[in-house]
């Protein structure tokens, strides 16, 4: 990778005091490290709560790192002024709009900030907003506002773009739309960095993923490379097909050891199975079980399987 637009390294973030926890401070980034570069969609993928808001916020100089570095095109943002600011595009999750602005309004107030502005009238046609142009933000839809802090975002024509969950709330053709938005700025040259907890969006999205888990970096890597993590998971794909229901299943047996479960009632999945041998075995047992198989699908390992697997290890360390 050339040197990277965005590098955080080791970031620790503490809030606090919190009255509900006796004045406690609250440990919530503990270690977090990610690199984003020019041209790339770089997502940070965690469940609920894991830090992934507080990561960008800090990134954005938002909020003041209690440990770590931060450093966006060079600069530290929590210390830089403007230059760095009109090098930035930022969507914060819930758009982070004045309610009582009205979308088109606000996108020529923001334009206003940038020395050669993206076309508001592209960007909102793009994106559906002429519809709603002048009503008050406080009464749009959560996908409307989503799109107006997404076209706000992009009017800069920034060389890093952060968008805080940028399909929340999205219909799927606006979802569509965002996403293809999103590709044409990486085939740009724009450094994306994006955060996520839905798997669909990180496996279509991004040239690298960064798992994090409870404020630590768990895990890096393409999809590809995240999904062929431990490998021996990775090849007991499984297999699913229907037939009739009450088939005698604990009498199966693969020579790999592979298992046979009726999930319901006539739908079957055979797993940890690793050997052609075992699918010879399930053909053989049955023709002997006179069961004619009505379908039948064989599901590759996705992202989430791996998600999954790396929280609950992680959550064993
Ligand atoms: N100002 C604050 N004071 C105390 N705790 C906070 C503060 N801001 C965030 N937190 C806590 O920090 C943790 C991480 O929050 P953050 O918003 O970064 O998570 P996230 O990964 O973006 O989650 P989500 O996917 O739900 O948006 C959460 O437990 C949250 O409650």
């Amino acid at each position: 990778m050339l040197q990277p637009s965005v590098l955080v390294r080791d970031l620790h973030k503490d809030f606090g005091p919190v009255p509900s926890l006796n004045g406690r401070m609250v440990k919530v980034l503990r270690s977090v490290n990610f690199e984003a570069a020019a041209g790339e969609v770089t997502t940070l993928l965690g469940s609920n709560g894991a830090g992934k808001s507080t990561t960008l916020a800090c990134a954005q100089g938002l909020l003041k790192p209690d440990g770590g570095t931060v450093s966006v095109l060079g600069q530290q943002p929590y210390r830089s002024g403007s230059a760095l600011r009109s090098r930035v595009g930022v969507m914060l999750q819930d758009g982070g709009l004045p309610p009582s602005a009205k979308p088109l309004a606000l996108l020529g107030l923001v334009a206003k900030m940038y020395q050669n502005p993206a076309s508001i009238d592209d960007l909102a046609e793009r994106l559906g907003i002429t519809g709603f142009a002048h009503t008050n933000i406080r009464r749009l839809s959560g996908g409307q506002k989503q799109r107006v802090a997404f076209a706000a975002a992009l009017l800069g024509r920034p060389e890093v773009l952060f968008l805080d969950e940028p399909s929340a709330g999205l219909d799927p053709q606006s979802r569509q739309i965002v996403f293809d938005m999103i590709q044409e700025q990486r085939a740009q040259g724009t450094c994306i960095v994006l955060t996520t907890h839905l798997m669909d969006d990180a496996e279509r999205l991004s040239d690298r993923v960064f798992i994090i888990d409870r404020g630590q970096t768990v895990a890096e890597g393409t999809v590809a490379q995240l999904t062929s993590w431990n490998a021996d998971a990775a090849d007991s794909a499984e297999l699913d097909f229907e037939a009739r229901p009450g088939l005698p299943v604990a009498e199966f047996t693969t020579p790999s050891g592979g298992v046979l479960t009726e999930v319901s009632s006539g739908c079957y999945r055979l797993s940890r199975f690793m050997a052609p041998s075992d699918l010879t075995a399930l053909s053989s047992w049955l023709e002997t079980e006179h069961a004619m198989v009505s379908s039948m699908s064989m599901r590759k390992r996705t992202l989430e399987d791996v998600f999954l697997e790396i929280a609950e290890k992680s959550r064993h360390e």
